[in-house]
């Protein structure tokens, strides 16, 4: 977690702690983080959207920069765990404290139980930051809880939340930060994966809540044909990328921002998930008889898949010249139904041959019926509730509700249902899912494979294994699942259905 050095304005130090910031005045860092909560709460932003620009505009960089991200993120990651905590401290009912109060309350927890800022520090600056945005009374209170805090250290809290709960998923659930629903859809994906090494459920699940409670690392991919061996190797002598563990095309940021990097500023490279290029780059390379020419990314925005996908066919397709065949035609249609996300699709094709790409605003629904049988591969990488990837949206986990499965459960079968209808006969489709819910992976597929006799099921764990560089532990067919905690990855699942 963030450390923090002392000096400077910022003011609260590290373990023994810094003077702290002259009383009113607020630390920059900690005034951001308690911005970004706020947005989060009021506006529904995205933090990882809001804060890069809070940053800038106050003119935060460096350790200033880090210790305002790892408090933002930290925070909303963790926030049921602190709230239960906070629940124990305060003489009100959290729902009857004020939400800015609350937040920076939050911030505080962070501050003494999930980073190493001194006790009387981050005491005192959050009373400071709950006096300049609310009021001195609201100070008084946030003083009063925050000493409560600061009594016991994390695993007496923990004692104490095992004595107010008996239902184990709830404990574990506030232990962990996720909330309840979300621990039991894990636990019944975990226990429906073939991966998952028998008897050790309860340990699998456990590594998988924590790890969605670490900052992941920034991955980025080197899309195929795009980008020589040399200037990688540069990067890689200059201290910009490391390569990554599992999918070829793979490297980590090894530290500063991706646009330092020129094959990222021109598109030649981009950020995305290790999981995300794995599922992508293995629907591209499972076998199809026939003609190969013609794909489609039936959800293609923000374009990430599709800028990848792209590199792949055109990659191929210059191979095959090569070989002397002359493959007519070759083109990856990525489709997208929201304008604004059509736009960050070229954005993210910008490197492609424009021969190559046709960029479309489209309802995937619709594809089947409009050009049915008409692709070679099409990937359905479908909106989903994102829970396999809560590692980078920190708020995720409690802005999702259960209500929201069932509409996009929905939707995820009419889209997969069109991409068969669209795809010719010995044609695959992808289904993909950047969470691991079981309505949304299994149970589409299960209700589609019900309702038609025209497709089959490939091994897409084995897809997967076969272009990955190292083994990919516990994945076994026919669903490739990934998992943050087993592969590093976002929880990324992929069915691959051939048309028959
Ligand atoms: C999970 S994201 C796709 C991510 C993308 N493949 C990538 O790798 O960058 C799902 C996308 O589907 C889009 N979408 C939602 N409903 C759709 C529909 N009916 N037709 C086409 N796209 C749709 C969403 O706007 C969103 O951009």
């Amino acid at each position: 977690m963030a450390e923090r050095s002392s000096g400077g304005a910022a003011g609260a130090g590290a373990g023994g702690g810094a003077a702290r910031a002259p009383r009113g005045r607020v630390d920059p860092s900690r005034q951001v983080a308690f911005d970004v909560l706020r947005a989060v709460a009021q506006s529904d932003a995205y933090a990882n959207l809001v804060l890069p620009g809070l940053l800038a505009d106050r003119g935060l960089t460096g350790r200033d920069a880090g210790f305002a991200t790892e408090l933002a993120y930290g925070t909303l990651r963790l926030r049921g765990r602190y709230d239960a905590i906070l629940a124990m401290c305060s003489t009100r009912s959290l729902s009857s404290v004020d939400p800015g109060v609350l937040d920076a309350l939050r911030l505080g927890v962070h501050q003494v139980l999930g980073m190493r800022v001194a006790q009387h520090a981050a005491v005192s600056e959050t009373v400071d930051l709950v006096r300049a945005n609310v009021g001195q009374g609201a100070a008084s209170f946030a003083n009063a809880v925050m000493r409560q805090v600061t009594r016991a250290d994390a695993a007496e809290w923990e004692r104490r939340m095992a004595e107010r709960t008996s239902d184990a998923t709830e404990l574990l659930g506030q232990r962990l930060a996720h909330p309840a629903w979300i621990v039991r859809a894990m636990r019944e994906s975990l226990a429906l994966d073939p991966g998952t090494p028998s008897g050790g459920l309860d340990a699998e699940l456990v590594g998988l809540l924590e790890a969605d409670n670490a900052a992941p690392a920034v991955t980025l991919v080197a899309r195929p044909g795009l980008v020589s061996e040399q200037e990688l190797e540069r990067a890689e002598t200059e201290g910009l990328i490391a390569p990554a563990g599992l999918a070829p095309t793979a490297w980590r940021l090894a530290g500063g921002s991706p646009d330092t990097i020129g094959a990222v500023r021109s598109g030649r490279m981009g950020v995305q998930d290790e999981g995300s290029q794995l599922v992508a780059l293995a629907l591209a390379a499972v076998t199809v008889t026939g003609r190969d020419a013609v794909w489609a990314d039936l959800c293609a925005g923000p374009g990430g898949k599709s800028a990848l996908l792209g590199a792949v066919l055109a990659q191929r397709t210059d191979e095959l010249a090569a070989d002397g065949v002359l493959q007519q035609g070759s083109r990856l249609v990525a489709g997208e139904l929201q304008e604004h996300r059509v736009g960050l699709v070229r954005r993210s094709v910008k490197a492609l041959p424009e021969e190559l790409v046709d960029v479309v605003q489209w309802d995937g629904r619709t594809v089947g019926s409009q050009e049915p049988g008409t692709y070679d591969r099409i990937l359905v990488d479908a909106p989903c509730t994102g829970l396999g990837a809560l590692r980078r949206r920190p708020e995720a986990r409690w802005r999702r509700t259960p209500a929201d499965l069932k509409p996009l459960a929905l939707l995820q079968r009419e889209l997969l249902d069109s991409a068969i209808e669209a795809t010719r006969t010995g044609g695959v489709v992808g289904y993909v899912t950047c969470s691991p819910h079981v309505a949304e992976t299994r149970a589409v597929i299960d209700a589609v494979l019900r309702s038609r006799a025209d497709v089959e099921v490939l091994d897409a764990a084995a897809a997967v294994s076969a272009v990955a560089t190292d083994e990919v532990v516990g994945l076994e067919g026919p669903y490739a699942q990934l998992w943050p905690h087993r592969h590093g990855t976002d929880a990324m699942f992929l069915a691959l259905l051939r048309r028959l």
